[in-house]
């Protein structure tokens, strides 16, 4: 960086000395400790027109030095004391800028009428705007094609430096004048995501809804939201480029959020792409965000599909085929992810959503050999001699005793969020990534923070600890104030537990499950269940008709039981009625009294038959036993 320093600092929150004329032609800025920093004086920045105007903010054509810029002003939702924490967030997409080739030059930051403005290169024109100048709206396949591998190039480059776009759509896509594509958006809505904003909650809205993944409309509920965020928002744009429909075009935000957030719906890709776009393309629309591509893989799928001809009824120089996923039920992405190598230590995979491994083929045992263009991989396994041969994807990495996909607890009392969540990664060097219900984005740590944590699956029955008194969501009571127990319909990638109630009629769908942090629940099971009684109430628990039948069955047991009774009753009236009769016709000579007779009814069956003559009470008990099928 070459120039002389111009002025010193005025008026600017920041510790810098201004200088002239770096390779952009633009005025700059270099800290006094050698660290640069990107403060721009409000003075020179003259704006001229807005071209634009977003949730976070309006853009605006403006001069600086003589140079057309664009200037982004975001609304006063920053606090004072966190505008230094947001420009020194920026200053390293500032000081790498050599290093973003497909993103939008970011110039500097300033603060006009207490905004804060960012500072970047102008484009005369966006992928959105040359959409919009199309008579159906679509670009050629060729030019998505193209378009889509700068973009994902400006993607990679970012999530290198940390950072999440989370605001991808093609108004965003910039063109420069050799009619590259070139990221727009810097990852605003990503940076303002980590500091205190004061305002709404809208404000707090993570990107344009028609482009939002799953787990971006409630980050701390349903997310984190992670790389793999921006392959959703990324594979939106792609099939608008292709159709020129916008992703659930027409509908309102609360119908979008119920299709893809409630019914796990995803945009559908139109036919006729090449195998490996249409592969990563499908598999960025997973709902679990860990089965989706990451952006290098997207990268790659783009570059070697740019030359494909489709010829003939098929695809010419389209690269290699895409890699078919063995069918343990994760996608070949989540797969890919966990990049073996020798002398690691692995364990057979446990199926999706399973609390115990299937088949332990492998129950420990150590890398020794990687099948070059292959995936197979040779395992020493302790007690067998020779190393097996098995296919990568059929093991997970264990590292220091963790593998991606475990429940973990973090050791140290946490108030800001759960203690009990997934684990996402576990590095070499002892580094780990956690997904915690309550953080938006992942936890960063050490392995040694972390201790093993109670597995939950789908399928499993749970309920909040007695000892829960003000639950994290909110979770159904039983009639006498205890809670409910519902039954595990889906794990969510930070450990969210959705919990459903077949034990509770509901007609309205959207009320029928409920979210529970896993560090707030105990299972359930029937032979957990200490009495007879919790038994009944664990069944009843299964289905919401099982009381209506329990009751049913009892109620008609009860009138079979009356009926049985009274027909008794009935009948030894009768007999009597007929031995009272004998004994006034002289026949009764063995002394019995009619009260006595009354006692013996009254006593119940057994009773009344034990002074009757042995052939009556024959009678009696005959037909006793025939009652059930004739009545
Ligand atoms: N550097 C730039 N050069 C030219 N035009 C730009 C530049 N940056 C943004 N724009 C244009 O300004 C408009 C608004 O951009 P902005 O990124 O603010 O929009 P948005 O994404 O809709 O808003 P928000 O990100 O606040 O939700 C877009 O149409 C975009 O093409």
């Amino acid at each position: 960086m070459a120039g002389k320093i111009v002025a010193n600092r005025a008026g600017s929150p920041f510790d810098f000395e201004l200088v002239e004329g770096d390779s952009d032609q633009f005025t700059t800025v270099v800290a006094s400790t050698e660290q640069i920093t990107l403060w721009i004086d409000p003075e020179n920045i003259k704006r001229t027109q807005r071209i634009g105007r977003g949730l976070f903010g309006d853009v605006w054509l403006a001069t600086l030095n003589d140079h057309e810029v664009a200037v982004k002003v975001l609304p006063p939702i920053i606090r004072e004391d966190s505008i230094h924490a947001v420009s020194s967030m920026l200053s390293v997409l500032f000081s790498k800028r050599q290093e973003l080739e497909s993103v939008c030059s970011l110039l500097g930051v300033s603060i006009v009428d207490g905004k804060l403005c960012i500072v970047t290169k102008f484009f005369e024109s966006s992928i959105g705007e040359r959409m919009a100048s199309l008579k159906d709206g679509k670009l050629s396949l060729h030019d998505v094609l193209r378009y889509g591998a700068d973009l994902a190039q400006g993607i990679v480059e970012l999530h290198a430096k940390e950072i999440l776009v989370l605001n991808l759509k093609p108004s965003n896509f910039l063109l420069d004048k050799n009619d590259h594509a070139v990221l727009g958006d810097i990852g605003i809505s990503y940076l303002l995501l980590r500091i205190p904003l004061c305002g709404s909650d809208m404000i707090r809205r993570l990107g344009t809804p028609n482009y939002m993944a799953p787990e971006q409309w409630q980050p701390e509920v349903r997310g984190p939201v992670t790389f793999e965020t921006d392959s959703w928002g990324f594979a939106c744009c792609i099939v608008e480029m292709l159709t020129g429909i916008q992703p659930w075009s027409g509908k309102s935000v609360d119908e979008i959020h119920k299709a893809v957030v409630l019914r796990q719906e995803k945009p559908h890709v139109p036919d006729g792409l090449p195998p490996a776009v249409e592969n990563v393309i499908v598999g960025c629309f997973e709902y679990d965000f860990r089965n989706r591509p990451l952006m290098e893989d997207i990268l790659s799928a783009f570059k070697r599909s740019q030359n494909a001809v489709f010829r003939d009824g098929s695809w010419i120089d389209a690269g290699t085929m895409p890699k078919k996923s063995i069918s343990n039920g994760y996608s070949e992405w989540f797969l890919s992810k966990d990049n073996l190598q020798l002398g690691d230590k692995v364990r057979s995979r446990k199926p999706p959503n399973s609390c115990k491994p299937e088949s332990m083929e492998v129950p420990e045992g150590t890398i020794v050999g990687l099948e070059r263009d292959s995936e197979y991989v040779l395992v020493s396994v302790h007690g067998i001699h020779d190393p097996i041969r098995v296919h990568g994807f059929t093991l997970e990495r264990v590292t220091f005793g963790l593998a991606a996909g475990d429940w973990v607890r973090l050791k140290a009392e946490n108030k800001k969020h759960s203690r009990v969540g997934v684990l996402h990664s576990v590095n070499r060097d002892g580094s780990v990534a956690v997904g915690f219900i309550g953080l938006e984005t992942l936890w960063k740590g050490h392995y040694s923070d972390l201790q093993m944590a109670e597995t939950y699956c789908v399928g499993q029955f749970v309920r909040l600890k007695s000892d829960t008194f003000s639950p994290r969501f909110e979770w159904p009571q039983k009639r006498g104030g205890e809670w409910a127990t519902g039954k595990i319909s889906q794990v969510l990638p930070n450990g969210c537990l959705i919990v459903k109630f077949p034990g509770r009629l509901s007609f309205d769908e959207s009320n029928s499950s409920f979210l529970a942090d896993p560090a707030e629940v105990e299972m359930v099971s029937f032979n957990k269940c200490p009495t007879l009684v919790k038994k009944y109430q664990h069944v009843e628990d299964f289905h919401w008709s099982v009381r209506p039948l329990v009751m049913a069955l009892g109620l008609f047991t009860a009138m079979k039981l009356g009926f049985f009774v009274g027909k008794k009753i009935t009948r030894r009236s009768r007999v009597k009625g007929q031995r009272k009769s004998n004994v006034s016709d002289g026949q009764n000579g063995n002394g019995q009294t009619g009260a006595g007779a009354g006692a013996g009814a009254g006593a119940g069956a057994g009773g009344g038959a034990a002074w009757l003559p042995p052939k009556v009470a024959n009678i009696i008990f005959r037909e006793e036993v025939s009652t059930p099928t004739s009545w």
